[in-house]
């Protein structure tokens, strides 16, 4: 079995702990496993990263540029292994994978230059014996606490940013794919990253998150994940004021106005509901098409659903691998069943794959939806797609703000008027227009209410690892 080790100071350590196992969902198969970390591994690395900060934030960006430079380009180079773990441990189709270490990929190089526009400002005087300067510095030691769904693209995501700042790093992975992050630790140690610059702690998800929360030593944390577990580190983070930057939960609706394309509208829906197999923060969750072209958006949506290829992601033509466990199973089982329970009918799927070896749902349309149901209203995380029916844009607007998420939205229509009136009425962070995939290293991504506070990618990405100093400079003659 492959015993793979946390990065600690420099070295892979863990041997003699216990092992956490981790399991293909899409055979069941042992994969490999990591260490079972707790607190003093999670100090040890915490003590690590404090004291590589002392030298490394005294670096130049152009320095750390280059550190992160040649991780960019192992990512690349590396891309089949990556891929083919990612798949392994967490089922996604092999192709998506592919374009997952691309995209992490891709974090590290546009924050590799980003951190080279670190800029701070000089602030007019109203006093002539007084300048005004704002110099920015990094925030300190990070601890990043990151999901399974995107094992290497979340983390890049916070590494990039943080390092190019001067920051220095300690990452918890999930316990459901840790091994995509040793091998991105591996590619970190290669590039070169000075002892302690970058440590990895595997393990007990809770004690991890208890060392980080109360060493005063970790000045920022920044957490990928579900809202609930969010919102415990919310409350953690009172007692020191740690800075928090949070991506939680979504529950993205897709709206489609009578007028919109329906080729466009099913290609955008059909990317954004079923990537990853439905497992994505900020995959529709909902659907909303306007009366007068409902059966027509349904018949054609329908059939895009039954061509997907359902199986083991290692094989090249799957669209749709297994869930990450029984429990996302079960979840999923639950929204249909309370969906037709409540009136809801079946068009396609609405069944658990059980003669598969896997975790393995079938991809679902469901109609004559109403907003009463589960499925309307908690994150189903999962290939399942319940489309509604509406009249006005005004009642649309209404059921796609009536939820406590507002990470993603998705509108399909052709107006340039209509589009503008109705996404600037959308509370949600991230809105794509006729287009089912908006995210991108340069762009800002987070949500609104209960997905999130802050934003990562973009110019704000790196933001959130610095903190702003007010100088105010005496030069009396
Ligand atoms: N907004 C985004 O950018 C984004 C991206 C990916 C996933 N997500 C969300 O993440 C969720 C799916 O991922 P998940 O199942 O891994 O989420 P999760 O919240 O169960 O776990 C996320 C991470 O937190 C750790 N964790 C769990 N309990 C903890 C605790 N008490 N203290 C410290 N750490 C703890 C887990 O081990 C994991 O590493 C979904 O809700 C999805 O919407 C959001
Ligand atoms: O699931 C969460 C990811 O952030 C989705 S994306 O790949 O960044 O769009």
């Amino acid at each position: 079995m492959n015993e793979y080790l946390m990065y600690i100071d420099g070295n892979w350590v863990g041997e003699s702990l216990q092992k956490l196992e981790v399991i293909n969902p899409a055979n069941k198969q042992l994969v490999g496993s990591v260490p079972v970390g707790g607190i003093e591994e999670a100090n040890e690395a915490i003590d690590s990263a404090y004291d590589a900060f002392q030298t490394w934030s005294k670096t130049t960006a152009y320095e750390r540029a280059a550190y992160l430079k040649r991780l960019h380009k192992l990512l690349l180079e590396h891309k089949e292994e990556l891929a083919e773990v990612m798949t392994k441990e967490m089922g996604k189709p092999i192709n998506e994978s592919r374009g997952e270490v691309i995209y992490a990929a891709s974090f590290i190089e546009w924050f590799a230059e980003e951190g080279k526009r670190v800029y701070g400002e000089t602030v007019p005087s109203h006093m002539t014996e007084k300048r005004m300067q704002v110099w920015k510095k990094p925030v300190g030691v990070v601890a990043a606490i990151t999901p399974w769904n995107f094992p290497i693209a979340m983390l890049t995501r916070k590494m990039g940013p943080a390092l190019a700042a001067g920051c220095t790093i300690v990452i918890k992975p999930s316990g459901e794919s840790p091994i995509s992050a040793v091998k991105l630790v591996e590619l970190c140690e290669k590039a070169g990253f000075p002892k302690g610059v970058v440590n990895l702690v595997t393990g007990s998800s809770s004690k991890i998150g208890q060392a980080i929360m109360e060493n005063e030593k970790v000045r920022k944390v920044t957490f990928t994940g579900s809202t609930e577990v969010g919102k415990v580190l919310i409350k953690q983070s009172a007692d020191q004021v740690k800075r928090l930057s949070l991506e939680l939960g979504g529950h993205a609706p897709i709206i489609v106005l009578e007028d919109a394309d329906l080729d466009i509208a099913v290609k955008g829906a059909m990317a954004s509901k079923f990537r990853n197999t439905g497992q994505t923060c900020v995959c529709g969750n909902r659907i909303y098409v306007q009366a007068q072209v409902y059966e027509a958006f349904l018949e054609k949506f329908t059939e895009a659903v039954d061509a997907l290829k359902v199986g083991d992601g290692m094989d090249e033509e799957v669209q749709i691998g297994p869930l990450i466990n029984q429990k996302g199973v079960d979840k999923v089982a639950s929204h249909v069943a309370n969906a037709v329970q409540h009136g809801a009918s079946i068009v396609t799927g609405g069944k658990g794959l059980t003669e598969k070896e896997g975790t393995f749902y079938a991809p679902t349309v469901l109609r004559d939806v109403t907003s009463d149901m589960l499925v309307m209203n908690e994150e189903t995380f999962g290939p399942v797609a319940p489309v509604q029916k509406f009249e006005t844009i005004e009642e649309v607007i209404k059921l796609a703000n009536h939820t406590k998420y507002g990470l993603a939205a998705y509108v399909f229509t052709e107006s340039v008027r209509k589009g503008t009136r109705l996404i600037e009425q959308l509370d949600y962070g991230i809105v794509g227009w006729n287009d089912g995939t908006p995210s991108a290293a340069q762009v800002p991504f987070g949500g609104m209410k209960e997905s999130g506070i802050g934003r990562e990618g973009g110019r704000e990405g790196i933001e959130a690892f610095l903190e702003t100093q007010y100088v105010s400079i005496g030069v009396e003659s």
